[in-house]
């Protein structure tokens, strides 16, 4: 039964800013009562009234489960001084109140709000304190008001206060004036929320506002697909087709965007493309600089190269290819240099070897790689020192304690003689805009890279670009050295980036595929291959061994299901084990998890606490080790001795890792890949994928499916097709060149 009570906040025990779930004590005349559930606004000595129901929690005893609740203004005189004196008013504390309600009684709360000026009546009260307390009540005032106002188009008590920061008095009036700005300025908010906002507010279909906000939307589509602009003619189908407007007006948004400077339109390759400006400048920016970086030249050594070479040569009992010879002399002598070539071709040899020179010059050498995994990898099989491109560029928040920002940059760059940057395929358009502004004529760059690999998850095609480019001096790697004989892994991912069909279980040898029609037998295999075969096969540990990687989320054999199988039978549930069920999710201590978000802030302990860091990565593996309940904690295990403890609030950064899909896996390597082969979209079944997956392997590669599927993944090369203007860029300035000399 409903029932509604009324009393002063005395305590708030608990409250999750995110969504505003709250628990509170309240003074009622009945005594003290706990009172539960989402309260957008509530402040300690408030007045309050409450409705709703009353539940026996069976730790906590009874209590109101809130389902509707609002603030009174406080009648009685006890009522005004506890809100008074609850802190919420500049310029009040508990004497203060005592003397206002002293002096005004009832009417205390009149005076602040309509004659303030009359508080100087009170002693300690001069006029600047009597204008702060005018001020600061009428703050709270309208803090409620637009909360109010917020509430009733949905938007949640943490949008509320980050749009009431950011517009404050100007709150509803600006959101009356045009909804839209919410997906502008607010982070967090989109176009779609904003435009079930703007419907609820009545806004016409056909507003500018909503066409514009529109465009920039479907712009932001193109962008999560990996292009960096969209065909102007493709770009007025989808919106109009979204916004259920005719394409005459938007192509009249798209002008108007395109004259207030917020979008740019450009011909590229005969076609008009549209762009968002960040990606119009990152793409001109790093044309530009791969440019004035690829025209410095280095040709005065003072180091005989040949002879360097044949020392490291004999140092490390190797005899280089001469394209790895190649690779190392362009990259001493060139302002940018590429090294590309598929697995076992030798890039970390020649990496290596680069180092080596480079520190006989005395020459500062800076290494990178575009996530934590593959900058771990890198300083593994190098010996040195290897940073994320973000730890390198010095990513941290900004002077508003509000966004972040790359520290590094033109005005402050790298001083490195030597960047070396790893797995170039994975770094973004905007990343790689990032990078090159840090670094100036004058510094080597060495890109090294798989170009054949995924193409990165952010938009732009950039390793490819800049190999296409003519400008770069580009070695590519062609012989295998890991032979035949040791890795059918190796053969065979050269074999699929050629387009042709793999060799299939060998006998002896390290590439299997398991026949299996349905997804259910598929299924079973992988769990069964997971369990029992695989570690009787080769003795490895199930857990931390064993990557089952799958193209995709969804379905019998996507992350989600296959994580819930493999966690059931790889860390059953038992009484010793703690777990944490969050929504549909269950962590359970012994799981294998991946962090799925960059957080370079979060902190990091070794056991004994000697040593500590910032900063987990979006791909790391770690297992999870302890949940305690009581302070609402996860410790997570990465790299055998940095232990992360993520408030509850925040287990949405981690997800179960005994599958992970081959994109979060790109930079990562695995001692056995396990993947399902079956259908799935055709964007998903292709050769890239299949590439990337296979070359994740180190020892073994187990396929279960239908060949029919891994050869469908064989053919097809679509994952190339973004829109990218960087190519034609290059093409552009090397045709004026040539015209011109
Ligand atoms: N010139 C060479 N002669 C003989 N063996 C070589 C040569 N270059 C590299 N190797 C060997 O070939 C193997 C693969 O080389 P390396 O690790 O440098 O290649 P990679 O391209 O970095 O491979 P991956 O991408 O798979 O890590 C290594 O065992 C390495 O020692």
């Amino acid at each position: 039964m409903s029932v509604e009570i009324k009393g002063v906040v005395k305590e708030i025990v608990f409250k999750n800013e995110e969504n505003g779930y709250v628990v509170a004590d309240v003074d009622t005349d009945d005594g003290e009562i706990t009172v539960v559930g989402y309260i957008p606004i509530i402040n300690v000595g408030e007045t309050m009234s409450f409705t709703g129901n009353f539940t026996i929690h069976p730790i906590y005893g009874k209590q109101l489960q809130v389902v509707s609740s609002k603030q009174i203004m406080p009648s009685t005189l006890e009522g005004i001084i506890s809100y008074l004196s609850s802190g919420l008013i500049k310029g009040i504390g508990p004497k203060m109140a005592e003397r206002i309600v002293k002096k005004f009684g009832k009417d205390s709360l009149d005076v602040i709000q309509y004659r303030p000026h009359l508080l100087t009546q009170v002693n300690g009260i001069g006029e600047k304190k009597a204008k702060i307390i005018a001020q600061s009540f009428e703050e709270q005032r309208e803090i409620k008001e637009v909360m109010l106002f917020l509430q009733q188009y949905g938007i949640s008590v943490a949008y509320a206060m980050k749009i009431y920061k950011k517009y404050r008095d100007n709150t509803i009036e600006y959101i009356r004036e045009n909804p839209y700005r919410l997906a502008d300025d607010i982070t967090g908010i989109g176009f779609k929320m904003a435009d079930s906002i703007a419907k609820k507010m009545g806004v016409d279909p056909e507003s500018p506002y909503r066409i514009m906000c529109g465009i920039k939307f479907v712009l932001n589509q193109y962008s999560l697909e990996g292009h960096t602009f969209a065909k102007k003619n493709e770009l007025i189908e989808r919106a109009s087709n979204i916004l259920s407007v005719d394409k005459e007006l938007v192509e009249g948004g798209i002008n108007t965007l395109t004259i207030n400077g917020e979008i740019h339109q450009e011909d590229i390759d005969g076609e008009i493309a549209v762009f968002s400006m960040a990606f119009y400048y990152a793409e001109t920016g790093v044309c530009k600089k791969i440019i004035e970086l690829a025209n410095t030249k280095f040709d005065d050594i003072d180091i005989d190269l040949d002879e360097e070479i044949s020392r490291i040569e004999k140092e490390s009992n190797i005899a280089l290819a001469e394209k790895q010879k190649l690779a190392i002399k362009e990259s001493v002598k060139n302002g940018v240099t590429v090294i590309t070539g598929g697995p076992g071709t030798g890039k970390t040899t020649t990496v290596n070897s680069i180092i080596k020179i480079f520190e006989k010059m005395n020459l500062d050498i800076a290494l990178a790689a575009p996530t934590g995994r593959a900058a771990k990898r890198l300083t593994e099989t190098t010996g040195r020192e290897a940073k994320t491109i973000h730890r390198l560029l010095e990513y941290s928040f900004s002077e508003d304690g509000i966004g972040m920002r790359f520290i590094k940059d033109g005005d402050e760059p790298l001083t490195a003689d030597v960047i070396i940057v790893d797995e170039v395929s994975m770094i973004d358009i905007l990343l790689m805009y990032h990078l090159l502004k840090a670094v100036m004529p004058g510094t080597r760059l060495i890109l090294v890279g798989d170009v054949d690999q995924l193409p990165s998850v952010g938009p732009g095609n950039v390793l490819h670009d800049i190999i296409g480019s003519e400008i770069v001096k580009v070695v590519k790697l062609t012989e295998i050295f890991r032979q035949a004989e040791e890795s059918m892994i190796v053969v065979n991912a050269h074999k699929i980036n050629k387009g042709l069909k793999p060799i299939l279980n060998a006998k002896g040898k390290d590439f299997y595929f398991i026949s299996k029609r349905n997804q259910d037998d598929i299924l079973n295999t992988i769990k069964e291959l997971c369990l029992k075969r695989l570690p009787n096969f080769s003795n490895c540990d199930p857990i931390k061994d064993i990557q089952v990687l799958t193209p995709m989320k969804n379905s019998k054999i996507g992350t989600i299901n296959l994580n819930c199988e493999l966690q059931d039978i790889l860390n059953p549930k038992a009484v010793h084990k703690k777990e944490k069920k969050i929504g549909e999710r269950l962590f359970r201590v012994g799981d294998k998890v991946m962090q799925v978000k960059n957080n370079y802030n979060i902190k990091w302990k070794s056991k004994d606490n000697l040593r500590e860091g910032e900063g987990i990565f979006n791909g790391d593996i770690g297992y999870v080790c302890d949940i305690d309940e009581e302070l609402k904690i996860l410790t997570v295990l990465y790299d055998d001795e940095k232990y992360v403890e993520y408030d509850f609030a925040g287990l949405d950064e981690i997800e179960l890792a005994y599958s992970i899909t081959i994109h979060k896996s790109q930079g990562s390597e695995f001692p056995i890949v396990v993947m399902p082969v079956s259908w799935a979209p055709p964007m998903l079944l292709n050769r890239n994928l299949l590439y990337t997956a296979v070359t994740r392997a180190k020892e073994l590669v187990v396929l279960v499916g239908a060949e029919k599927y891994l050869y469908m993944m064989i053919k097809n090369k679509r994952d190339m097709n973004r829109n990218s203007g960087l190519k034609y860029r290059f093409k552009r300035i090397v045709e004026v060149y040539n015209q011109a000399f």
